[in-house]
């Protein structure tokens, strides 16, 4: 049961700001932005209490999301995609324009016959590589990509199905913070390099490596999503003042010259990054324990961030093509119709949501931000 919910806090707009007749102030700073309602390509919305409790803050600002498959049991089949995407639908508050679209989880034993039944029910819009033990809830994913995989992605291939990839490899051996590196040379470069047509997202890049490896590749086949906490946080997030488990996720935060080579590819202008959030909610108990869960749930503050990281690069001139142009256009699909507005409001993220199964906190609780998002 929710016990709480009331979010984002529109109706607390300060009367001042929200009345400003023009879009910039006196001293030339833009008041608000108005924005093609954005997208998010990668996008935990969890199922059960968790998914009843979050989809909100998704779908009041967000036109369409890419869900990712990682339950518990995993979305491995077509038929698994459509009955997740109708509890999606049924959990969606009445009025919404909020599309799901739905993901595969690979394993090894995925086969060919599943991806052509995925492509023909039109509800499956991409397959996720999860390699085995990465993330959360990845224990079901690939041991072996070239070896059992690989008919499965030539038909992939085949069926214009993309590929999103989860890009670390799972070798104890390597250290936690080489392990995106490495897992780009020993398996996105040679995956591209055997099949060439594949479009592939690398998710949640974090490192300048990812930058470089994407640059690298040609443009509308390979592309990246960067999440909120990836241009704004470095490793010292984890650590500043104590061990910081709302600041965990996976890939893990890497050092400060990682986060300013993101940050430069995405405010460039480039088309090759967009959008995708990883908002992944965790109960506050899962994350604040003795193993604490790797995610951290931006989706109530993810425009607002979005925002911040292009206006302190100069480059708000660039936020919309990344969080609206630069997703459809890689995908073929068409931009949203209906706009969305961010004001220069300064408003405080909730400390926690509360709900009758638990609470979870937000990336950034209890801080203030500036531009709030609100339809239009
Ligand atoms: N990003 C994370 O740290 N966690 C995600 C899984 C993922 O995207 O790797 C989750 O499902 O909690
Ligand atoms: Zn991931
Ligand atoms: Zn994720």
């Amino acid at each position: 049961m929710i016990k709480s919910l009331a979010f984002p806090p529109q109706v607390k707009l300060s009367p001042a700001k929200s009345e400003v007749p023009c879009q910039v102030n006196a001293r030339g700073a833009k008041m608000e932005l108005t924005l093609t309602r954005p997208d998010d390509w990668h996008l935990h919305l969890r199922d059960g209490d968790l998914l009843q409790a979050v989809i909100s803050h998704s779908a009041n600002h967000f036109g369409r999301a890419v869900v990712m498959p990682n339950l518990k049991p995993p979305i491995t089949t077509t038929a698994a995609a459509v009955a997740y995407r109708e509890s999606i639908l049924k959990a969606l508050p009445s009025i919404t324009e909020f599309t799901p679209l739905m993901t595969l989880y690979l394993t090894d034993t995925t086969s060919p016959e599943e991806i052509k039944l995925a492509r023909k029910s039109g509800v499956v819009f991409a397959v996720k590589l999860y390699p085995a033990g990465a993330t959360t809830n990845s224990q079901d994913g690939v041991t072996d990509l070239f070896g059992k995989c690989l008919p499965v992605l030539e038909e992939m291939m085949e069926q214009k199905m993309p590929l999103l990839v989860h890009g670390e490899v799972t070798d104890t051996n390597i250290d936690v913070f080489d392990r995106e590196k490495v897992f780009i040379d020993t398996v996105l470069r040679p995956l591209i390099q055997k099949l060439p047509q594949l479009k592939v997202v690398m998710e949640h890049i974090t490192t300048k490596d990812a930058v470089d490896f994407v640059e690298s590749c040609a443009e509308g086949t390979v592309a990246a999503t960067v999440t909120p906490q990836h241009l704004l946080l470095n490793r010292n997030s984890l650590f500043q003042g104590g061990l910081q488990p709302h600041n965990y996720c996976l890939p893990v935060l890497k050092r400060e010259i990682h986060r300013q080579a993101i940050v430069s590819a995405v405010t460039s202008g480039s088309k090759r990054y967009f959008l995708g959030t990883d908002s992944a909610p965790h109960e506050r108990r899962r994350k604040e324990c003795p193993c604490g869960c790797a995610g951290i749930y931006n989706a109530p503050v993810a425009l607002s961030l979005y925002a911040k990281i292009f206006e302190e690069a100069g480059a708000l001139d660039k936020l919309e093509a990344f969080t609206s142009f630069n997703g459809p256009d890689f995908y073929g699909l068409p931009r949203n119709a209906s706009k969305i507005k961010l004001s220069r409001t300064r408003w405080k993220v909730p400390e926690l949501f509360s709900f009758g199964f638990g609470d979870i906190v937000p990336m950034f609780a209890g801080e203030t931000l500036e531009w709030l998002p609100s339809a239009i």
